[in-house]
Parts: C-alpha cells; sequence; structure tokens
C-alpha cells in the first residue's frame, strides 16, 4: 500500500504543484492520476520513487516513510516507464532491460536470460533482442520500456503517459496488453494520464485531478461515471457528450441505445434476460 498524508511540493520557483494532498493507493491494483496538464500528477507520480521529494507531509509504503529509505536503492526497487520509453539509445534492446539488474550484481548471462523472458512477457519478438532502439517502432519501444521497468521484478509499477507518444491504433494495443499483463503480474501500478478514457480503462481507482493536485473525485470508473461529484467532473469525463452520453431511441425490435454522435452502441436488455 502507499499512502500519501497531507503531501505538498512547492518547487524553488515558487510554483505549487502540490498542495495537502491525501491518498491511499491499494496494493495489486491500478490506480490512475488523470487531469489536464500542469495539474501535479507526474509530480505525485516521481514523488513516489523519490526523483521529488517533498516539500512536506509523509509519503509511506506499506506503512514505512520512504524518507527512511535510501533513494536509489528505492528507485532501483519501483519500476518507472516514462513517455518516451526513455530508452538509451545507445545500448541494444536487452542491455536496456537489464540496466538494474546489472546495476545491482545480477551475472551478464543471468541478466540475459531474464531479458529475453522478460521480452516474451511483454509480446516482443526476442530477435529484437540485439537492436538498438532506433530500430524499433514506437510501439515496441514502449514494450521494451515496461520490460525494462518490470526487470528487477518489483512490487510497484509507475507509468507516465506512457502510451502518450503512439498513434491510435497502437495505442490501443498497448493499453490491452498493460490489462492482460496487470492480470497476470498483480503488481501495484500508478498511471498517469491526462485521456479520460484510457483512466477509465486502466484504472481500479480513478483520481480526478485540477490545478495543484486538488482531488475532484476518487473513485471506480463505475462510481464515478454513475455519480459524478461536481459540475467539472461531469463536464471533464464527457457525461453529457459523446460516448458516455447514451440515450435510447425505440425501434421496432425493442430499445437500442445511441451516443451522443449518433451512433447506436448497444441494445437495452432486461435484467436476467
Ligand atoms: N522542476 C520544476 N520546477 C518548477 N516548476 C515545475 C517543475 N516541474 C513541474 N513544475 C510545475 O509544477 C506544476 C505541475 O507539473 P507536473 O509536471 O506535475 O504536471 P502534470 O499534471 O504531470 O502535467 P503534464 O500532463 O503536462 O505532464 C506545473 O505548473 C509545472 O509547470
Amino acid at each position: 500500500m502507499i499512502e500519501f498524508r497531507s503531501v505538498t511540493k512547492t518547487y524553488p520557483d515558487g510554483t505549487h504543484a502540490v498542495a495537502d494532498f491525501d491518498l491511499v493507493i491499494p496494493p495489486h491494483t491500478t490506480t490512475v492520476f488523470v487531469g489536464s496538464s500542469g495539474c501535479g500528477k507526474t509530480t505525485l507520480l516521481r514523488m513516489i520513487n523519490r526523483m521529488v521529494d517533498p516539500t512536506s507531509g509523509v509519503i509511506e509504503i506499506d506503512g514505512e516513510s520512504i524518507l527512511d529509505r535510501d533513494a536509489v536503492q528505492l528507485r532501483r526497487s519501483i519500476g518507472y516507464v516514462l513517455q518516451n520509453g526513455g530508452l538509451l539509445p545507445h545500448h541494444k534492446v536487452v542491455d536496456n532491460v537489464t540496466t538494474v539488474l546489472r546495476l545491482e550484481g545480477t551475472p551478464r548471462r543471468q541478466a540475459r536470460d531474464r531479458a529475453l523472458e522478460l521480452l516474451d512477457t511483454v509480446g516482443l519478438d526476442r530477435a529484437l533482442a540485439e537492436r538498438y532502439p532506433s530500430q524499433l517502432s514506437g510501439g515496441q519501444q514502449q514494450r521494451v520500456g515496461v520490460a525494462r521497468a518490470l526487470a528487477a521484478d518489483p512490487n510497484i509499477l509507475l507509468m507516465d503517459e506512457p502510451f502518450g507518444a503512439v498513434d491510435p491504433i497502437v495505442r490501443a494495443e498497448l493499453q490491452t496488453e498493460t490489462l492482460r499483463l496487470q492480470q497476470e503480474l498483480h503488481k501495484t501500478v500508478v498511471f498517469v494520464t491526462h485521456d479520460i478514457d484510457e483512466a477509465f480503462l486502466l484504472g481500479d481507482q480513478v483520481v480526478i485531478l485540477e490545478k495543484g493536485a486538488q482531488v475532484a473525485q476518487i473513485g471506480s470508473p463505475s462510481e464515478i461515471i454513475e455519480n459524478p461529484a461536481s459540475e467539472f467532473v461531469a463536464s471533464f469525463i464527457g457525461a453529457e457528450r459523446g460516448a458516455r452520453a447514451l440515450h435510447t431511441k425505440q425501434t421496432e425490435r425493442g430499445t437500442v441505445l445511441v451516443d451522443g454522435a449518433g451512433r447506436t452502441q448497444g441494445v437495452l436488455v432486461e435484467d436476467g434476460a
């Protein structure tokens, strides 16, 4: 479990990125931070692995303050996936995946075997191990980024807009892959996105944020869609437009559900039918 208690971050230039933030992140589930640009999502994420230290407040992992942990050790024990993959361009895929393992002293041969297994895990052909990142597609690079983050078998996986830079089709593929991986691995995933559809697809717990990381609503996707806490949330999730604003239409065969764009999305059936 990860817990934020009264966490504040003010950057040296006076920017209040996070103000008095409280949150419990349950283990083995996916929590998504979603909000518009600059609301503090990345700052929250980076405080978990101490790439950014809070100005005040406490962050605990399994009841222990992370400030009591060695920052380098902590960072290595937590997987981190960045938007552009963050791969080292002059290192082959296999060496990118094994970076943390090698730093921790795992023998080269063993680290390599683990890297090949991880390529299987993230759905990449082992033959790609010898390539350089520039010889991969954007989607493949992201998968390598995930393999690298999983290398040390961390309990916690931080993902910062990991699919922001790929086209919509690859993005959908990677989202499905993330759901599959999570069913298999049961990590505590903390995922940052500005895309509410991605948040609802991947999140067990979704945290909708406003500027200064003010919490607009926390809940499961169903809870938020069924009961938005404010006008802001209703508007942010598109409750009155697009794919989520469904209305009924009578047809000769029964009632169908139509979205805000006029497309029929499904058929209304009675409970138990
Ligand atoms: N190193 C820094 N120094 C000063 N201000 C910063 C620094 N890093 C972030 N900020 C500011 O803190 C606020 C929150 O930034 P953060 O990157 O956490 O937001 P975000 O929600 O992740 O945004 P985005 O979706 O655009 O990545 C913003 O106003 C940003 O400009």
